[in-house]
């Protein structure tokens, strides 16, 4: 899949959901303000340093990755030999898509309004992308699993922090938030169908 696609999506869908959900969007600015609070970070540009003291950042693209995954059914993989998997038999030779879109939408998983963008849901849970959580997999599982994850969530962390830290967003004209077009292009990527327009304003503490 590698990582040009697959974090400017990602980046895309968060910025969406954080503009549709003005009180995540809130809440990490005031994340970012309490936690690079001192003269000389305020005047620095953002490290990847800061990334691991800012929770509520991590659940935004956790809650992103789940609701929108770059890869929706991952790469097709190929069973090496006739298996068994839920009273299923899955014959030697056979394409296997594993359908991650649907699995982080499953309400028998996720209980909590699984359609809705609630990034707490990820406070305080284990759940992670690691491939260990077979209920959130938007890097995969196993050898073939993503190697990009240390890379792509730093870099998503970190442009998503520098845009919400230095500026305001709004819709351009005026527009509802609500009435945001949220259809999704399925693809090998999972692409908004209409890109996401935004005006930014400089902001500063
Ligand atoms: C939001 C960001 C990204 C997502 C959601 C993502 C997701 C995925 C997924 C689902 C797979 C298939 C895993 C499987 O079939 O088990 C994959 C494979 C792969 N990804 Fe990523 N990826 C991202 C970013 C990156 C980045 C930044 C890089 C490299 C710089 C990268 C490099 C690769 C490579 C090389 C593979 C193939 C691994 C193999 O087949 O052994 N990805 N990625």
């Amino acid at each position: 899949m590698a990582g040009t696609d697959t974090n400017t999506t990602a980046i895309e869908w968060a910025m969406t959901e954080l503009i549709r959900n003005k009180g995540a969007m809130n809440k990490l600015r005031e994340e970012l303000n309490a936690e690079l609070s001192s003269p000389l970070e305020r005047k620095l540009p953002l490290d990847e340093s800061v990334v691991s003291r800012l929770p509520y950042l991590n659940a935004i693209v956790k809650e992103t990755l789940r609701l929108h995954p770059s890869g929706p059914l991952m790469l097709p993989h190929r069973a090496s030999e006739t298996c068994e998997v839920m009273n299923f038999t899955v014959p030697k030779g056979a394409k296997i898509l594993v359908n991650v879109w649907a699995i982080s939408r499953d309400p028998t998983v996720w209980e909590d309004d699984p359609t809705s963008f609630k990034p707490e849901r990820f406070i305080g849970s284990k759940v992670d992308f690691r491939g260990h959580d077979f209920e959130f997999l938007p890097f995969g599982a196993g050898r073939r699993m993503c190697p990009g994850v240390p890379l792509a969530t730093r870099q998503i962390s970190l442009i998503l922090a520098a845009f919400v830290r230095n500026f305001d967003w709004c819709l351009p004209d005026g527009k509802d938030p609500a009435e945001l077009d949220m259809s999704e292009k399925f693809g090998f990527t999972l692409q908004k169908e209409q890109p996401l327009l935004l005006v930014p304003n400089r902001y500063s503490l």
